[in-house]
Formats: C-alpha cells, structure tokens, sequence
C-alpha cells in the first residue's frame, strides 16, 4: 500500500482523554470505614457502568443510540471507563453489553472516516487502536454479551472479550465485513479473528466479508454460547462467576502470554499503521464507497 498522506497525529484525546470529557463518574468511589469501595451506578454520557450484585464484577453498557456505532465520543469513554474499573481493584470481571435494542454495536462510525480530513481520520483511527489495545490486553475478564447485530469493528470489540454469549436469534449477525464495504481489514483486526477460529476460517470468513448468523457463529468458534434474546447478560454474568474462581494472577499472566505477541505486532508499529489507514481512507475510490454504503444503510427506511 502507497504511503502517501503524511499527517500529524494529535494525541492529545488519548494521552489526556480527561481533559476533553466532562467525568460524570458521580459515585465513583465512596468513603467507607477508611476504604473506597463502589456502590452505585457511574460511566458517562454513552458508556454506562453498574456494578453487578455478584461482588467484582460489573455491566458496562454502550448507549449511542441508534446503532452504538463507535464513534470517537464513544471509544473515548470506553477507554476512560476501563481504564477506572482496571484500577479500582475491587473489579475482576465486566460484562460489555448495548443499551441499543436489536444491536450490539454498527462497528465503526461511518461519518468518522468518510468527508473529513487527514488529522481527523489519524485521530480516530489512534482512538479505534487505543479501544483495541486497552480490550485486548486487559486484566480484567471480559464477557461480551451480545444482544444484537455485531458487524465490523462491533465484531472486533467482542472478540477483544475472553468469551462471547450471543442471543440466538437469526435476525442478528456477526463478522468483519469489510470487504463489503470495499475497505480491508487491519492486519491487527485479522489477527485477533485468528486468534479466535482459525487461519483457514478467518481467510474464508474476511475475504468474503461473512456475517454469521449465531448458529453458524457458534459453529465457526466466533462465539462461544447462544442463549435465548432474554437471558442473554444473566448468561454472562454466570459465566464470569466460573471465571472468578480461577486465581487472578495466573490468569492475567496466561492471558497476557497468549495475547501479548499479537498486542505487539501493533504496539511496534502504530504510527505506520495510522498513516496507512489516513492514506487509504484518503483515497477517492474508497470515499465514494463509503459514501455509497452510507447512502444505501440512509435509503433503507425510505
Ligand atoms: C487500512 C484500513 C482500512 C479500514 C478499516 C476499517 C475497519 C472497520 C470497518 C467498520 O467497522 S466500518 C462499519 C461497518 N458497519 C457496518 O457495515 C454496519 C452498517 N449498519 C448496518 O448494517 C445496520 O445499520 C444495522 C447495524 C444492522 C442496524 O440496522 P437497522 O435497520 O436497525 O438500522 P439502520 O436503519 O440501518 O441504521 C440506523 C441509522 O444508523 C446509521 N448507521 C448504521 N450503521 C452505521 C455506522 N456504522 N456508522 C454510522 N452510521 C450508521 C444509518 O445510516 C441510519 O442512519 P439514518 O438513516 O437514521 O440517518
């Protein structure tokens, strides 16, 4: 691929990602008896966050509506968020869930890489690898809890997760479809799908940009359970609980030793791989297939 735009990235959304967001994290920590322990529900305006009763673990639900598509106000608070509950060492487990009924998360936000410039694109792009980064390579244990169609960078977000429980539903679909939308996905977007069911599967699965109802999904080891639409967090949450017997310790350094060689494969080279995106994403060809894609999601409804 031609590296030919050459951008300034900003850094100054993720580096500081405090200073551009209004903390409406009320209740965060609560004085008790000398210790802070959490209590009540906090997260921000489209990422919210309720501890669960099971002790450790919480619910971290995305509220973007329609679509929960990331844009670059969502993955800024998700990262805020996880980075809290990662810290609060009262958390072990989290469950990631949608607010949006019918929809896990559209995946990238369209109107983020399409009509806008090269800085904003490098700043977005920093932004989606930071959520993949802080997911992967998280301590925590991550249950995605599916309750909705899950294309795209929504697909890649669950399968960041240590286990995915999806509603077995026909109407939803899972899988990188980005070749349908005449773009590639990232090598690091390709790894992570490797990671999860194959080389061969994956090779089948990215080339023809496959959307996987959940009983092909489950086939194919996208995911891991399908429960009926209604039992869809419960589920999660008791899996998490099983989870939560195994010593935190040596699952974060078995975790981290299985994850940690992919993580770098990016690490290594973020910045080329922001400058290949703004370059690619830059392009005419590319512009106008988005732009087509975008119009005929638009037309749909009319
Ligand atoms: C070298 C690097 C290369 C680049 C690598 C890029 C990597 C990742 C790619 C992505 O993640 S791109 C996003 C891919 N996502 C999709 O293909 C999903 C598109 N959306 C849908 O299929 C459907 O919207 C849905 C999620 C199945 C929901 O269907 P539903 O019928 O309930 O809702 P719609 O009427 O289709 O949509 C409502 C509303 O939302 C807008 N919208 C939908 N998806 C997106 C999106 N991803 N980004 C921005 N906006 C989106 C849609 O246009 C409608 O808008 P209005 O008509 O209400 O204005």
């Amino acid at each position: 691929m031609a590296l030919t735009a050459v951008v300034r990235i900003p850094t100054r959304a993720l580096l500081r990602p405090w200073a551009r967001l209004r903390d409406s994290a009320l209740g965060w920590m609560e004085p008790v008896g000398g210790v802070e322990v959490s209590t009540q529900r906090f997260g921000s305006q489209r990422v919210l966050v309720e501890p669960a009763s099971a002790a450790g673990v919480a619910v971290m639900t995305f509220k973007n509506p329609p679509v929960n598509s990331l844009s670059l106000e969502l993955l800024t608070e998700l990262v805020i968020n996880l980075e809290k509950l990662e810290n609060d060492k009262t958390f072990r487990g989290v469950v990631l869930t949608s607010d949006c009924p019918g929809i896990f998360s559209a995946g990238l936000d369209l109107t983020e890489i399409c009509g806008r410039n090269p800085a904003h694109y490098a700043e977005y792009w920093k932004a989606v690898q930071e959520m993949w980064l802080r997911l992967y390579l998280s301590n925590l244990m991550l249950v995605a809890a599916i309750n909705g169609a899950c294309p795209a960078g929504g697909c890649l977000m669950s399968l960041t997760c240590d286990y995915r429980v999806m509603a077995d539903n026909p109407k939803y679909a899972i899988g990188l479809n980005e070749t349908l939308l005449g773009i590639v996905a990232p090598f690091w977007f390709k790894d992570t799908l490797v990671n999860t069911i194959g080389h061969r599967a994956s090779e089948r699965a990215l080339q023809l940009g496959l959307l996987f109802p959940p009983t092909e999904a489950l086939q194919v080891g996208m995911v891991d359970r399908l429960v009926p639409e209604d039992q869809v967090q419960s589920t999660a949450l008791s899996v998490l609980a099983q989870w939560m017997a195994i010593p935190d310790h040596a699952r974060q350094l078995t975790k981290n030793m299985m994850r940690k060689p992919t993580a770098d494969g990016l690490l290594k080279k973020r910045d080329e791989d922001i400058q290949n995106f703004v370059s690619f994403i830059s392009r005419d060809s590319i512009q106008k297939s988005l732009q087509m894609y975008l119009a005929k999601l638009r037309q749909k409804k009319g």
